[in-house]
């Protein structure tokens, strides 16, 4: 799997906000810097399609090689997880994972219990979510993002409120368990831009190490 930015260039009132030109592969994590409020969300939003009215967007955007620029959010296939990306709370935690998976799948219940396996919440499925520490909270949200199979990953600052520890922690988590797709890694913090590994640019296009 791959994901390419053409060109991809977004602009709010005439004036250039976002300039990216990057092919991310598989178990490749890219990470994007910069300041707050320079447009590093607003980028993720248009790479999967969901790009607010007030800005304007340029270039193409490449999928698997398919230009996906012209499709919807839902047809993009890609998953994204914020810092705020909250359990439902009126669901138990298998049914928050099951609320990733596709509908009509036969072996649904198999793939919850899977992901519990991977997030180390065997047997716990039934549980109130209200009832889970930080980590496995945040364990059980990428695994409902990546149970919805998406093509790539793009994370928006995912670990900024987790302590020092635990951040690490969910942070290696995050990259073994998305080693099969290509990931974007906004966030400010620069010890989770080395974890990632891969390249580290600024919104503005600019290489940074
Ligand atoms: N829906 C919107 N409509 C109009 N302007 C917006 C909208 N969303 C964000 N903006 C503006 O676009 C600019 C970039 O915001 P964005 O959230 O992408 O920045 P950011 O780099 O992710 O910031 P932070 O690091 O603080 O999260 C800001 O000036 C913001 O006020």
């Amino acid at each position: 799997m791959s994901l390419k930015l053409d060109q991809l260039r977004i602009a709010q009132d005439g004036r250039l906000m976002v300039a990216l030109d990057i092919s991310v592969a598989a178990g490749q994590v890219l990470t994007i810097m910069g300041p707050s409020g320079c447009g590093k969300s607003t980028a993720l939003a248009a790479i999967v399609g969901a790009l607010p009215p007030a800005f304007r967007m340029s270039g193409r955007i490449f999928l698997n090689g398919q230009d996906v620029t012209a499709q919807p959010i839902h047809a993009r296939r890609m998953g994204l997880l914020f810092q705020d990306d909250v359990l439902f709370p009126h669901l138990s935690v298998a049914g928050n994972l099951g609320f990733g998976v596709p509908r009509g799948l036969r072996d649904r219940a198999a793939r919850i219990e899977a992901a519990l396996d991977a997030a180390g919440l065997s047997g716990m499925g039934a549980r109130d979510p209200a009832t889970l520490s930080g980590g496995q909270k945040a364990r059980v949200a990428l695994m409902r993002t990546l149970l919805s199979a998406p093509q790539a990953l793009l994370l928006d600052e995912p670990f900024s409120k987790l302590d020092a520890g635990l951040r690490a922690q969910i942070r290696d988590f995050t990259f073994a368990q998305a080693r099969a797709l290509p990931v974007i890694l906004v966030t400010h913090d620069m010890e989770d831009a080395r974890a990632a590994g891969g390249p580290i640019i600024s919104v503005t296009g600019e290489q940074l190490g």
